[in-house]
């Protein structure tokens, strides 16, 4: 089985990076890729820098070029649920793009002609997650993830995005990752620990809270892997 797991920053696969330490770069298509081998599980491991095109383009790598039977992915996100605290863990049911807009026509935000409003997670993956979720005791937040190509910082435009698409959390590359894993039909996961609150504070909280936020994501992914 190979299995990839992706991030967008450095800081979010930093983590994994130093619990599989023996790990193997390959440079390809301007990302860095890090295979490494866990419990018969071959692991391309990767960040793709920020937002939908460089998600999308690196998640396509890491299925079309490396071969990846399944995507995870690991890393921090603003709460749109008032639920949701920081370090709080959410998995997305689906995910979709909140900057998508071609009202102009009569169709809903985030809707693209041909192609998914919101897209499903696998349910299998989400399933492992609960397992894990519930083994050891963690609350896990399944619900919407909206993605765009903003880092959200702002009460109003927060309240528009949960309003409108039902959303629990919000971040940049998850429904773009999923375009890609639903079109090629490779099963994919998004997890995601809370870093900010995508208010106006969001930009300090997320700086103080990156680092924390994405290694409780990672060590939560490898708990994955051992139930996989
Ligand atoms: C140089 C700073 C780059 C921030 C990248 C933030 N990631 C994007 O995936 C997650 C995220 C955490 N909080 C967010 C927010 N409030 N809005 C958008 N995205 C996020």
């Amino acid at each position: 089985m190979k299995i990839a797991i992706l991030g967008a920053m450095v800081e979010e696969i930093t983590p994994l990076l130093s619990f599989f330490g023996n790990h193997h770069k390959v440079s390809y298509a301007g990302n860095d890729y890090y295979e490494a081998h866990y419990k018969g599980i071959d692991l391309v491991i990767a960040y793709s820098k920020i937002g939908k095109v460089n998600a999308a383009l690196t998640a396509s790598a890491l299925l079309m070029h490396f071969g990846c039977e399944k995507l995870i992915f690991s890393g921090v996100a603003g709460a749109v649920s008032p639920e949701l605290k920081i370090g709080d863990l959410v998995i997305a049911s689906s995910l979709c793009q909140h900057d998508v807009d071609i009202t102009a026509f009569g169709h809903p935000f985030g809707f693209i002609p041909e192609s998914k409003h919101f897209i499903p997670s696998d349910e299998r993956l989400n399933g492992v997650a609960k397992g894990v979720a519930q083994s050891k005791g963690i609350a896990l937040k399944e619900g919407i993830i909206a993605t765009g190509d903003q880092f959200i910082a702002d009460s109003l435009k927060k309240e528009w995005i949960r309003k409108t698409f039902n959303a629990d959390a919000l971040e940049m590359e998850g429904a773009s990752v999923a375009v890609v894993c639903d079109t090629l039909g490779v099963p994919f996961c998004v997890l995601r620990a809370i870093s900010d609150a995508a208010d106006m504070e969001a930009g300090f909280s997320f700086d103080e809270f990156l680092v924390s936020s994405a290694k409780v994501s990672a060590e939560f992914v490898i708990g994955m892997l051992d139930r996989l």
